[in-house]
């Protein structure tokens, strides 16, 4: 009798072939779960390339709505090639599992930044943010809206350079002036106009961009409470503070994304030009101590 474990390990190989590029990939590191997906470490077993493979039990695909979703990820993201977009490198199946073979990023995400520093400095937020919209501004410029931006789809390499990733929710602006009317999961950092479905369009990700910054320079989500269902009225409502102890640009351009009518939020390239960029170094590179404590200002070496 093995144990269910056992039974797991068999459905997912430690070694994955891809017929079609004829590529075999060693099964390594666990990294976790990622919505239906076992997260691993893969290596290409002839170029020794280490990626980051998604892997999706065709178990868990029963509904037709799940498979869509599934290919609707896939055919945005397989589409999308930008310094700030999390590198896809193929995927394809078997009779068990989907797998999709994408970018490695060697310091995981923001979230766990965010997690191990709380609150980051001005100048580092600058770093973040502009890499952060140049991803996002080449998103918006091929029509597609993320939907689910936030610091766990914000990947980092061992530059430090952001890496925008997971695009489960995204969706493709078909024609000028559409307006979503559905989005099936639920975004961490979700724009008022979807929790009263209106119809919604690129501002959800502009709200979404504010909610980042806010919890890169605060140190925790404009509007967090202790129920989903609280925090859902004060974001209908966009009852948040920023603390004042904040400088005025940061103050500013944070107030700029989390405005309750989606048609007074700034575009990606409206903010890109904020006087927040101009107003305090802007570095040109990070050093990996960022990761777990606060960069002397002398350290950094601006732009
Ligand atoms: C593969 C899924 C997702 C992801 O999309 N990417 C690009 C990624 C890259 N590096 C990593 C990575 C983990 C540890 C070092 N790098 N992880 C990524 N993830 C994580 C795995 C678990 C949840 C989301």
């Amino acid at each position: 009798m093995t144990s269910i474990k056992e039974d797991e390990k068999k459905e997912i190989p430690e070694i994955i072939h891809d017929p079609q590029t004829n590529s075999t990939y060693q099964r390594l590191r666990f990294f976790g779960k990622g919505g239906f997906a076992k997260c691993y470490e893969i290596q290409d077993i002839a170029t020794n390339q280490i990626y980051a493979g998604k892997i999706v039990s065709k178990k868990l695909m029963v509904k037709s709505s799940q498979k869509e979703k599934m290919s609707q990820e896939i055919s945005i993201h397989r589409s999308l090639q930008h310094k700030h977009v999390v590198g896809f490198h193929s995927f394809f199946e078997d009779s068990l599992n989907i797998y999709i073979v994408l970018e490695l990023c060697k310091r995981r995400s923001m979230m766990e930044l965010h997690k191990r520093r709380k609150a980051i400095t001005e100048p580092e937020t600058r770093f973040y943010m502009h890499q952060i919209l140049l991803g996002v501004q080449y998103l918006h410029s091929r029509r597609i809206i993320h939907r689910d931006l936030k610091l766990g789809n914000l990947f980092l390499d061992d530059d430090l350079h952001v890496k925008i990733g997971d695009f489960g929710l995204a969706a493709k602006i078909e024609y000028e002036g559409e307006r979503k009317r559905t989005l099936c999961g639920t975004p961490n950092y979700i724009a008022p106009e979807i929790l009263t479905r209106d119809g919604h369009s690129f501002e959800v990700d502009i709200w979404s961009l504010g909610c980042i910054m806010y919890t890169l320079m605060v140190g925790r989500p404009p509007f967090e409470t202790s129920t989903l269902r609280d925090t859902y009225k004060r974001i209908k409502q966009c009852e948040y503070r920023i603390p004042s102890s904040l400088r005025k640009p940061a103050i500013s351009m944070i107030g700029l994304q989390l405005q309750a009518k989606p048609s007074q939020r700034p575009s990606v390239d409206k903010l890109l030009q904020h006087e927040f960029f101009s107003s305090g170094i802007m570095p040109a590179a990070l050093p990996l101590s960022c990761l777990t404590t606060a960069p002397r200002t002398d350290q950094l070496e601006g732009v």
